[in-house]
């Protein structure tokens, strides 16, 4: 028989232990994120509303160019073992995995799905709190005395003391260098678009409580997705999908002007960066991967017909807002589809699937896309490991958020002093490559004000 998921190797799939799983509504706290606990806190929070959870029901982590169909079908596969009982029935309630996934299939990085044992929502008001157990049958509802245990044993928040910065794979000086070629490979006819990210080395005096930098992101940027999975942490102005009841959204941003701090001054450069040829090609590449990724799920698409300018403290960003209706259930996904599974419950294809299929998009990597990756490898020297790619969250019936992870750091796995922080820029013929250092500065702003204590 063959696979539905095509003809790849995939990895063994973990031993599926049932979860189950009960959604109560709860009167959450205003800050979600005062919730978190010190270890492995998992995030996904904007304007006061999202998730939160902590503990581990299960895990799947996954590897190499079918990461996203092995841990679409574990997911998949979790879910048909579970029993729900969801009192409260919104996105995000019932069973919920957070993931993040490598921007490259060649990376050691792969990916990670991770169910919290304990999740606390927000939308609109509303709240609840969600608990999974992998044994047993389902006990007596949770209730705000769960929650309140749990903070009563949290530990302070701790800051993360001095930092140094040290330079990344790439130096800055060098990385000019590195523009410089794609510059010149992009005059050469190789690629229209590349985008080129460089790291640089955060080291804390003190351990680093994550939570000291989502607190310190999410206050900073409330509009942007304060994210955090398995050590990587950030806040993404962008967002790759959301899946909601039929309908998909996608926040396209490409094309960046640096802030000045003079809101006069800022609002000239809105307009100059609105008008700026250089930057409208940009983002317009960006647009089109996106609107390409999409229309083969989709009934139907809407792309505005110009961006709008994106005001965040450190940069302004052109951005899009794209939509889109999935094609109705039952209707057969297109081979272009890919090798991913639709969901089997909604008959359409996940949030996670969608993501899939989506990343990477020029926003990124690049146009044409396996060129601009192809280059991205040759010369931007660094493995990005999960900077860059799909981090966020989905639900039982598929629906969830996929944000970029972009102004985002990885925390090292073996030793809590020390971050790699991640800023990369889109690349046309037209770019300067100082221009573009300076920008890659503003770019890792966020993070570096969220590791600072003042
Ligand atoms: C690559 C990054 O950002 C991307 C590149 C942008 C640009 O070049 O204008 C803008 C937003 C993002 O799509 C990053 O923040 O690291």
């Amino acid at each position: 028989m063959t696979s539905p998921l095509g003809d790849h190797e995939h990895a063994p799939l973990p031993h599926a232990e049932p979860l189950v799983v009960r959604t109560v509504p709860l009167d959450a706290p205003d800050d979600l994120l005062s919730l978190l606990p010190h270890d492995a806190p998992l995030t996904w929070v904007r304007r006061g509303d999202g998730l939160v959870g902590w503990g581990e029901a299960a895990r799947v982590e996954v590897a190499g160019a079918t990461r996203f169909a092995d841990a679409e079908r574990a997911w998949q596969r979790m879910v048909a073992h579970s029993v729900v009982r969801d009192e409260v029935r919104l996105p995000g309630t019932g069973p919920v995995a957070f993931g993040s996934f490598a921007f490259d299939d060649e990376s050691a990085a792969g990916g990670v799905l991770v169910v919290p044992r304990v999740v606390v929502g927000r939308r609109d008001g509303r709240s609840w709190l969600t608990v999974v157990e992998t044994a047993g049958t389902l006990g007596p509802a949770p209730d705000w005395s769960l929650v309140a245990r749990h903070v009563a044993a949290l530990t302070p928040v701790r800051s993360p003391g001095a930092v140094t910065y040290t330079p990344g794979a790439v130096a800055a000086a060098d990385w000019t260098e590195v523009v410089a070629r794609g510059v010149a490979a992009i005059r050469a006819g190789e690629v229209d678009k590349v985008v080129l990210a460089r790291d640089e080395v955060a080291t804390t005096t003190e351990p680093l409580d994550v939570r000291h930098a989502l607190h310190r992101l999410a206050e900073r940027y409330p509009t942007c997705w304060t994210f955090s999975v398995d050590g990587l942490i950030g806040a993404t102005p962008e967002l790759l999908v959301r899946s909601e009841k039929g309908l998909v959204t996608s926040r396209v941003l490409a094309g960046t002007i640096r802030r000045t701090g003079d809101d006069d001054a800022d609002l000239a450069r809105a307009a100059i960066l609105a008008h700026s040829s250089k930057d409208l090609e940009e983002h317009e590449y960006a647009v089109t991967s996106v609107t390409r990724a999409l229309a083969p799920f989709c009934s139907s698409t809407n792309v505005p017909d110009a961006p709008f300018v994106l005001h965040l403290p450190n940069v302004l960003h052109l951005a899009s807002d794209v939509t889109g209706v999935l094609a109705g259930v039952g209707e057969p996904l297109p081979a272009e589809g890919g090798d991913l599974p639709s969901a089997a419950t909604a008959g359409h294809p996940t949030s996670l699937a969608l993501a899939a299929a989506l990343h990477p998009t020029a926003a990124v990597c690049g146009t044409p896309t396996d060129a601009a990756r192809a280059l991205i490898r040759r010369i931007e020297g660094m493995d990005r490991a999960r900077y860059a790619g799909p981090v966020g969250w989905v639900g039982a019936d598929g629906d969830g958020e996929w944000g970029i992870g972009l102004r985002s750091a990885e925390v090292d796995p073996d030793d809590p002093h020390r971050l790699r922080l991640f800023a990369g820029c889109g690349i046309v013929a037209a770019s300067n490559p100082e221009s573009e250092l300076a920008e890659s500065r503003a770019k890792l702003v966020p993070m570096r004000t969220a590791l600072a204590s003042d």
